[in-house]
């Protein structure tokens, strides 16, 4: 992965570089960096699908940012994500899914990716396109918001513990998920037992999960969850409230990885400020 930084005038601010050996927070950060400075001395931001983004209205200076979106590999568990699925959803921030067991042991379960599709992201223009990206980058509000939006995303589960049932993945979605239906069914009331039974019952007793297998859970258009294992679609669920709880585990109020929910966040937010 590579970006380059070139800035002919050396009074104008000067920007990290950024190299393989980061961690992908710290290029986020440093993307984020790029992009609110630039953004501060009021020049306009175009950028192509390959995230060229440059410089363009005095056309003398170039900002490359090669992937100024997020490192691909995720560097606890060294699984590598693809930058795009879905057709067109790009990876907006990567974690790792730990637990404990019998209170001992921390093992990690699975490698995870948010993806998102960047026509989508614009429909929080309305509310957010004034706001800086350092604002927009703490701002449980745009969170929220993201959260509750029919933007299309897939989250992308990369199973890296060898020997998962699916029986413990029922249990897992049931309790995480479970939590999450109750807390937001408070302002919106429904049936979140039938909801949770109608989504852990996609899981079935003969599915697999070896090491490698990848688990999709990709909110489409009007609030429809998809769920695939390795490609097979195992079904579709209507529900704006059970996308919204799937979705935060990843990036919500308390999610399972923080610094991937920080990643995340920044990336969202730079590609709302990004000109395609
Ligand atoms: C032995 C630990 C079992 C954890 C299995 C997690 C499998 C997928 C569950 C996804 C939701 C979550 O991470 O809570």
């Amino acid at each position: 992965m590579s970006s380059s930084l070139g800035f002919p005038f050396s009074h104008f601010p000067r920007f990290p570089n950024f190299s393989s050996s980061r961690t992908s927070s710290s290029r986020s950060l440093a993307t984020a960096a790029a992009l609110a400075s630039a953004s501060a001395l009021g020049l306009s931001l175009v950028a192509n699908s390959k995230f060229q983004t440059n410089i363009s209205p005095l056309g003398w200076a170039s900002l490359s940012l090669a992937n100024a979106s997020c490192s691909p590999v995720e560097s606890r568990t060294g699984e590598v994500f693809p930058e795009e699925v879905d057709g067109g959803r790009r990876l907006l921030g990567v974690g790792v899914r730990r637990t404990n067991v019998l209170g001992l042991k921390s093992i990690d379960v699975y490698a995870f990716g948010v993806y998102a599709d960047d026509s989508d992201i614009k429909k929080l223009n309305e509310k957010y396109g004034t706001a800086s990206l350092s604002e927009l980058k703490d701002k449980k509000e745009f969170i929220a918001d993201a959260l509750e939006s029919d933007i299309r995303m897939t989250v992308r589960l990369q199973i890296v513990y060898g020997r998962l049932s699916i029986r413990s993945v029922r249990n897992a979605f049931a309790k995480s998920v479970g939590t999450r239906l109750q807390k937001f069914s408070a302002s919106e009331p429904s049936d979140t037992d039938e909801l949770l039974q109608k989504f852990v019952s996609l899981f079935r007793d003969d599915q697999k999960l070896p090491k490698g297998s990848v688990i999709e859970l990709s909110r489409e258009e009007g609030y429809v969850l998809r769920t695939r294992i390795d490609g097979e679609e195992l079904g579709q669920i209507q529900s704006k409230l059970l996308c919204k709880s799937i979705l935060d585990l990843y990036f919500g109020e308390d999610p399972l990885d923080k610094n991937a929910k920080q990643e995340i966040q920044l990336n969202l937010a730079g590609r709302l400020k990004i000109r395609y």
